[in-house]
């Protein structure tokens, strides 16, 4: 037990001591010091009348009595409202700006967490007149240079000088939402584009992003945003690419626009994640500066606290049949079934459409299939024309639906932060939520079985 404990020990020394989340409670948004009364309706508007208790603990080291002094490194079970911890302090503290610049981005690996995040900035933010730009790659990069970029009025017959004209390009937004691709295209090539006025970088999702280099992105972000006169130019040339000596993005030194008089802020850092590595190689590349590590209780990962876990033991070769069996049991109730591979969904989601007793809407979800699909089949899922989703990974993290009772690991997940992924599509916001898992008996073996099912509740068929 003791070497258990000594094991799972953070090698870190800052993470060794927490700030534990699980001592916190909902606050009702009355009670919540400084909150803008306009981010109160907004809020309200929201269905929202208190803070959960990651948003609140993230409240205090923010807005105060934290201040935002130190970065912070957020890991809070799935469901637990980590969004919102982050994008309400940001634009509580940004409300006070006088111009509007680039001043916080947040990062996520794909395109339809980017627009779920970008939609929650969105129901706040415009309450305090701040504005959001998506860049992830959904529309034309003309259209989202638009978006982004405000370019002067010209008049008709005057003959303007080209780089009079580039100093006159304008963010417009103050918020931008990105995944690393489409960030890379604009901070290489977008005229205007800047990243030097930046206060808050939100890595969320930071295991997965830190996962693959993305082209680099993080380390450019972190050049881009440097303010010591020293480092700006010795260390770029080793790891960006060539176009990146043409950019005029580096942030200056001195006063900042918009902040009058106040020095250039430091660049405040937000990583967060259900399944946060405690990895020193891996959050070395954040460069992080004095880093709070916020936690929920003592073990690593942490389930949502009302989902229930079943495990149906069956031969491989009855589990389409099983899985039409526990389908038919679950109703209409919405459902996510997780297979382990994009071709083995495509072939899931055929053979259940072909069993005439299931008479639910079954559609495939992929990252095979192109973007415009995807997105039709989430809207049609999230309003209830849709009742069962096969899918692989695709769906796995942060995706938030209302609704869905119920996750179906039809392939056993091959790693345990897959399962707490998965599971955690269910049984969010204090809903109650259920996880099956489909396993023959050896499955049930080796330390990923028995870690992940030892506390599941074995099923038989029929168990309604
Ligand atoms: N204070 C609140 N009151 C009521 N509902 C809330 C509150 N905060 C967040 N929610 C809702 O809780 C759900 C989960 O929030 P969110 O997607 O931010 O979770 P998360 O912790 O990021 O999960 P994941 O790790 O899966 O990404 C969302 O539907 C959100 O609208």
């Amino acid at each position: 037990m003791e070497e258990a404990k000594k094991k799972s020990m953070p090698v870190l020394p800052w993470m060794r001591s927490p700030v534990d989340v699980s001592l916190f409670e909902d606050c009702p948004l009355d009670h919540l010091p400084c909150l803008d009364p306009r981010l109160k309706v907004a809020l309200q508007n929201m269905g929202i009348s208190s803070l959960f208790p990651v948003q609140v603990a993230v409240w205090q080291e923010t807005i105060g009595p934290g201040l935002f002094e130190r970065d912070l490194c957020i890991n809070s079970p799935t469901g637990s409202g980590k969004t919102l911890s982050y994008a309400l302090p940001i634009v509580q503290t940004l409300s006070n700006r006088a111009v509007r610049c680039l001043r916080a981005l947040v990062v996520l690996p794909t395109r339809d967490l980017a627009l779920q995040v970008k939609d929650v900035f969105a129901a706040i933010a415009p309450a305090v007149g701040l504005s959001v730009g998506l860049a992830v790659g959904q529309s034309s990069i003309a259209d989202e240079i638009s978006e982004l970029i405000k370019r002067p009025k010209l008049e008709a017959g005057i003959c303007y000088d080209p780089e009079d004209l580039l100093q006159e390009l304008q963010s417009a937004v103050d918020i931008l939402v990105a995944t690393p691709g489409r960030l890379m295209d604009h901070i290489n090539a977008t005229r205007g584009f800047t990243l030097e006025h930046l206060c808050y970088l939100v890595v969320d999702e930071t295991d997965r992003l830190l996962r693959e280099a993305y082209q680099a992105w993080l380390p450019t972000v972190l050049q881009l945003t440097r303010s010591d006169n020293e480092n700006r130019f010795s260390d770029a040339s080793t790891f960006l690419p060539s176009a990146f000596g043409s950019l005029k993005t580096i942030r200056r030194c001195g006063v900042e626009r918009g902040f009058k008089d106040k020095p250039n802020p430091r660049l405040v850092k937000m990583v967060l994640s259900a399944t946060l590595t405690q990895d020193p190689n891996k959050l070395a590349q954040l460069d992080l500066h004095h880093p709070l590590f916020l936690t929920t209780g003592e073990t690593r990962y942490k389930l949502p606290e009302r989902l229930e876990s079943y495990k149906l033991i069956c031969e491989s070769k009855l589990k389409p049949l099983y899985l039409v069996a526990l389908l038919q049991s679950l109703g209409e109730e919405k459902c996510i079934v997780f297979t382990s591979s994009v071709e083995s969904t495509h072939r899931l989601c055929t053979l259940l459409n072909h069993f005439g007793e299931l008479r639910i809407k079954i559609k495939e979800y992929s990252g095979l299939q192109r973007q415009s699909v995807r997105s039709k089949t989430l809207k049609a899922f999230r309003e209830g024309k849709i009742q069962v989703l096969v899918s692989s990974d695709a769906m796995t993290r942060g995706m938030d639906v209302e609704g869905v009772n119920n996750v179906v690991n039809y392939d056993k997940p091959a790693y345990i932060k897959t399962y707490i992924h998965r599971a955690g599509r269910t049984a969010r916001a204090g809903q109650l939520g259920r996880c099956f898992t489909l396993l023959h008996k050896d499955e049930k073996k080796g330390a990923i079985g028995r870690s992940l099912f030892h506390q599941s509740r074995v099923l038989g068929v029929g168990w309604s």
